[in-house]
């Protein structure tokens, strides 16, 4: 028993006053967007429900609004989830991601849309894209990059050959475990399971810890855990869904190489978003092989003071040693100066495809 002087009984009234307030409050907003609903359809029937603007700007301000105790991540999660809610009263949203169930991916989706989203597995990246563009779900997740292994080679190139848009991005901090099930044999673990990235991502240690056992590939961290599950001699390298999902236990724990280990995944889908305030801009562009070629694209950037974030490689389809550029950058296409920018580099190259722009990631 503790003898602080503070009243328990008090302070729990008091818990319970603010959860009626709280309730009362939150049944009030979701109110609020269902009218919200009910004004975009009388604009358009057909309207899309889901503004990713809006949700970056409701969650920047909130975060900036709050002065704690809780961290400002912490209660922009929590909006996150009322937004989330709120959203599947107006329209439930479907989402398609790279699975199966356990994966990275909808880790990714999760954050992004919240837990009253309805997330879909699919089996292959392409299969994402097809989804998204047959109408079938509203959105895609994938992901596109990770800062220790670089760039998602599938994930590019599907945009080449899409019309879809970039809608948005989230950014997820990857945390790899060494997993085992009920019936391992901790001591003999002699074949380890995971798909490539991720043993790559966790090479050094695995050098380090299991420079003995077998390392199979396999197509996602989620399938690696599931074949564990049966195995008394094997463990798996996934992350927290995984491990959840098929009830397997840590033997060790954040075994990633970099303790900053992240990978950044890309919302796809029909919309062309209007500008949150702070947003980033993806493009590809083919050039002309020839001499100064890379050069003359990058010279408008630099002279317009554009801060651009990425600059991948990938062969073009149209013929060998053609190839194609994507860009990142920071701004919307809707600003004059990156309009500017956009016609300059449109003048000199042979082709420039706009993915979109989108807020850049929040949370
Ligand atoms: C309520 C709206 O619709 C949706 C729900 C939002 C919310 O709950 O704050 C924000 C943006 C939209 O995704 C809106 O557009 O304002």
């Amino acid at each position: 028993m503790s003898d602080t002087p503070i009243d328990l009984e008090a302070l729990r009234q008091r818990i319970d006053a603010l959860d009626g307030d709280i309730l009362r409050l939150i049944s009030e907003r979701a109110d609020c967007a269902q009218q919200v609903a009910q004004v975009k359809t009388a604009e358009d029937p057909d309207t899309v429900f889901y503004r990713p603007e809006r949700e970056a700007q409701v969650l920047r301000r909130i975060m900036a609004l709050n002065k704690g105790p809780l961290d400002s991540e912490e209660v922009a999660r929590l909006f996150r989830e009322i937004m989330s809610a709120c959203l599947a009263l107006e329209q439930p949203i479907k989402v398609a991601y790279l699975g199966p169930e356990g994966t990275f991916t909808q880790q990714a989706a999760l954050k992004h849309f919240g837990e009253s989203a309805i997330s879909l597995p699919m089996a292959a990246i392409d299969e994402v894209f097809r989804e998204v563009e047959a109408g079938a779900v509203n959105y895609g997740v994938v992901p596109v990059e990770n800062s220790t292994e670089g760039v998602i080679n599938h994930t590019l190139d599907s945009f080449m050959d899409s019309g879809l848009r970039i809608c948005g991005e989230v950014v997820l901090r990857i945390h790899h475990h060494l997993l085992v099930g009920e019936t391992t044999r901790q001591d003999k673990v002699s074949r380890i399971y995971s798909h490539p990235q991720s043993f790559a991502q966790c090479r050094k240690w695995l050098d380090a810890h299991y420079p003995q056992a077998e390392r199979v590939p396999v197509s996602s961290n989620a399938e690696a855990a599931r074949l564990v599950k049966t195995e008394w001699h094997s463990a798996a390298i996934a992350g927290d869904m995984a491990a959840k999902l098929y009830g397997l236990t840590r033997l060790a724990e954040k075994i990633e190489d970099r303790p900053d280990n992240s990978t950044r995944f890309l919302i796809i889908g029909h919309q062309d978003v209007p500008m949150s305030g702070e947003d980033k801009t993806s493009i590809v562009v083919a050039m002309r092989n020839q001499p100064g070629a890379l050069h003359d694209l990058l010279e408008p950037f630099h002279r317009h003071q554009i801060d651009m974030t990425r600059l991948e490689t990938r062969p073009s389809r149209s013929g060998a040693w053609n190839y194609v550029f994507f860009i990142d950058f920071k701004g919307h296409r809707d600003e004059p100066r990156v309009a500017a920018v956009l016609e300059e580099v449109r003048l000199r190259a042979a082709e420039v495809k706009v993915l979109g722009s989108y807020p850049i990631g929040v949370l």
